[in-house]
């Protein structure tokens, strides 16, 4: 029996030597469970924490606890059980034990003993809780969240992401992450992004994917591998928003900022950033050359057809333009009627001209309009960037410049840039600016040129004519400075000037008994819309006090075609006041006798060009008196401008003329000087001055009326 006991305590103490280095802790209970044996685990497990003697046996509450769980091993000592307990223990959270319970017979011990295992499940439980935690979180998180292994195969997709694309889990377990692959993505994004990740690094970027129906949304990503102890990289997270609506919306802003709503180029900020890329990019090696468009008379169109047509034209331009240029170049408006082009890798002299020719003949093609067959030319200003100029905003200077030599040098063409026109542009500076002080210090005057009568040669009128005596560049014709005038508003407080300066001239002859004239008043297209227009001729007339129907004034007809409408209205309330109007230039404008039905005109003045070469030119002779004639049926009275011969005059009086002005009879000459030659000569035709034989004077002293 002794021996029996000594070889039971053997095996005990062999068991527990087993498990002396175990984290499980092991505890031998007899029948009446009182601890037998136990390992170091089981001792810290159960006495250690609470802090109890062990010399006081097993905790009672312990026992109580385990007590259960234990008798139904004694009826079958086959069973196993296992069990959770929670053990309370002093200034800590409670543990959770697992406790797994079993019968065994060392040595055939009659009694066996309770075998139980110890296990502390706290922390378990807390990593359970805590994935449950995570679990729940990426599963309803409102980003996609996809978990591959290391070859991007699928291993985990979440709702959100089954939302966004269309694909469950288990359709797509296994397979590659590249079946997101729309194709639309740079090849070259994918490759940084699997480099990036392959070396341990996070990505951030975006990819235009597929959803399983083909549609494609844009896809913010960040991917991070996930490695093991070693540094292995065993999966990859991606976790990412669809951002479609946000690039949508992005998108529109772009469009919004960068294009121009009516022909969908790109716009002056558009052309200004891709210009910037050109001259900045080391990609883009140049040199490149930059074309400035203008559409020429377009403000014509738009004033005479209307807005709508205007726009259609300028569609159809833009049409033209893109469908003209290759695909190295790009087409801007800069608004109005105002483009540019840009071709890059083009700076051939010959080149740049072929294509500029193709440019020019194509938008010279008629456009159909409506009804109508609208011809419209372009003026074309070339430079080339990065030779002409390295900065932007000099460039388009540049071809700003060139264009406007092109208009100057008769439309329809194209020229590149010279350094000389800078030195052009810096002269008409400093005019504009002179001008602005021309007035205030007394450098304008007027000049008057008598009209007389084609018959008795009796003067009946005199125009006044602007002159500008620049303090250092002596006389400026009123060509050279009255289109500045125009273009800065200057014309507006010189154009008032004029009106009183020369209603003054007229009473003044009146007033000194010479027989009364009318004065004749040039009008600038500026003036003629200015709303203050009408007040500035009652202002002239009443200051001077010269009645209304001794002054005349001239406006051209291109005024007249800008907007019918205005113009008929504006003159109305001219004529309205008693006033008489002249059609200045006429005959090298768009307007036909047709539409001066409609205008309350008095008379035309005959272009000077029709005189030239009269009476050896047979077409002017033609056209000359074809306008005549046609003015006599309307009722106009004629003024032929630019009346330099004799010859000339006499045709002129041959066709019934009624009026003449030239040089055969005066030069503009200042006021002083006029009323002087008026006094000694009513008939102030100065051919008896030039040529010293007079027929008017000679008939008209024959009939005594010089007397
Ligand atoms: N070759 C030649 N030329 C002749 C002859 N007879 C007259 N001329 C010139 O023809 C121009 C007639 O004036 P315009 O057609 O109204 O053309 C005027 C008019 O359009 C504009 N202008 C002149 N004064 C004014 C003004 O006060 N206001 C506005 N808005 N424009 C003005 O400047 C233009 C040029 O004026 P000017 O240089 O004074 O030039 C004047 C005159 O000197 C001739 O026999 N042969």
């Amino acid at each position: 029996m002794q021996k029996n006991t000594q070889s039971a305590e053997r095996h005990i103490n062999m068991l527990i030597d087993w498990f002396s280095q175990s984290s499980v802790g092991v505890l031998l209970l007899d029948s009446t469970l009182q601890c037998v044996a136990n390992n170091p685990c089981a001792a810290e497990l159960i006495w250690e924490r609470i802090q109890a003697d062990k010399s006081d046996g097993l905790p009672q509450d312990f026992v109580q606890a385990l007590r259960p769980h234990l008798e139904p091993l004694t009826q079958d000592s086959s069973h196993q059980h296992a069990t959770y307990m929670q053990l309370e223990q002093p200034d800590q959270p409670s543990m959770l034990l697992k406790i797994e319970c079993s019968i065994v017979h060392p040595d055939a011990m009659e009694q066996g003993l309770f075998f139980i295992t110890l296990r502390n499940a706290s922390k378990n439980a807390h990593l359970a809780r805590k994935l449950k935690l995570f679990k729940n979180a990426v599963e309803n998180t409102g980003s996609a969240v996809v978990i591959t292994n290391a070859n991007g195969e699928i291993e985990y997709a979440n709702t959100r992401f089954s939302d966004m694309t269309g694909y469950n889990l288990s359709e797509i377990k296994g397979k590659s992450t590249s079946l997101l692959r729309s194709n639309m993505t740079p090849e070259a994004t994918y490759t940084e992004l699997w480099n990036t990740i392959r070396h341990q690094k996070k990505w951030h970027g975006t990819l235009l994917n597929k959803r399983k129906d083909g549609s494609t949304y844009w896809s913010l990503q960040n991917i991070s591998p996930i490695h093991d102890e070693l540094g292995n990289i065993t999966n990859f997270v991606s976790v990412s928003e669809d951002i479609s609506q946000i690039k949508a919306h992005d998108q529109q802003l772009e469009k919004m900022a960068y294009y121009d709503p009516l022909t969908d180029l790109g716009n002056r900020r558009n052309f200004r950033r891709t210009l910037d890329q050109y001259l900045h990019s080391p990609s883009h090696t140049g040199p490149h050359t930059l074309l400035l468009l203008d559409l020429d008379h377009f403000k014509q169109i738009n004033d005479t057809m209307g807005h709508e047509a205007g726009d259609a034209l300028l569609n159809t331009i833009a049409n033209r333009l893109c469908y003209c240029v290759s695909d190295n170049a790009s087409v801007f408006r800069l608004g109005g009627d105002e483009f540019t082009i840009i071709f890059q890798d083009l700076h051939e002299r010959d080149a740049i001209i072929n294509s500029v020719n193709e440019l020019l003949t194509l938008l010279a093609q008629p456009v159909q309009i409506g009804f109508h067959d609208v011809r419209i030319t372009v003026s074309i200003g070339i430079t080339l960037i990065g030779v002409d100029s390295q900065d932007a905003s000099d460039l388009l200077r540049n071809a700003d410049l060139a264009m406007y030599h092109a208009k100057q040098l008769g439309r329809n063409t194209f020229a590149f840039y010279e350094t000389y026109m800078d030195e052009k542009a810096q002269h008409i500076l400093s005019i504009e600016h002179d001008l602005r002080n021309a007035l205030a210090s007394n450098q304008l005057s007027l000049a008057y040129q008598p009209q007389v009568n084609a018959q008795d040669g009796r003067i009946s009128a005199i125009e006044a004519l602007l002159r500008w005596q620049h303090p250092t560049r002596g006389a400026i014709p009123p060509d050279d400075f009255i289109p500045y005038a125009e273009e800065t508003g200057a014309i507006i407080p010189i154009g008032r000037w004029v009106l009183l300066e020369a209603c003054n001239a007229a009473k003044q002859l009146q007033a000194e008994g010479l027989p009364h004239l009318k004065v004749c008043v040039n009008l600038s297209a500026r003036q003629f819309d200015h709303p203050d227009l009408i007040e500035h001729i009652k202002e002239a007339l009443a200051t001077s006090g010269l009645a209304p129907h001794w002054l005349e004034l001239e406006i051209t007809e291109s005024m007249l075609m800008r907007d019918m409408q205005y113009a008929i209205d504006t003159l109305n309330r001219i004529k309205m006041m008693g006033i008489s109007l002249a059609i200045d230039d006429f005959g090298t404008g768009y307007s036909s006798l047709s539409h001066l039905k409609k205008m309350p005109v008095d008379l035309l003045k005959v272009d000077r060009s029709f005189l030239h070469d009269i009476p050896k030119d047979k077409d002017n002779i033609a056209i000359t008196s074809t306008i005549i004639a046609m003015a006599r049926q309307l009722g106009l009275s004629v003024v032929a401008e630019g009346v330099e011969t004799k010859e000339q005059m006499r045709f002129l009086q041959d066709i019934d003329c009624t009026l003449m002005q030239g040089f055969l009879f005066s030069r503009p000459i200042d006021f002083e000087t006029f009323k002087a030659h008026y006094k000694a000569c009513p008939f102030h035709c100065r051919v008896c001055l030039e040529y010293n034989a007079c027929s008017i004077r000679q008939d008209a002293d024959a009939e005594g009326l010089l007397n």
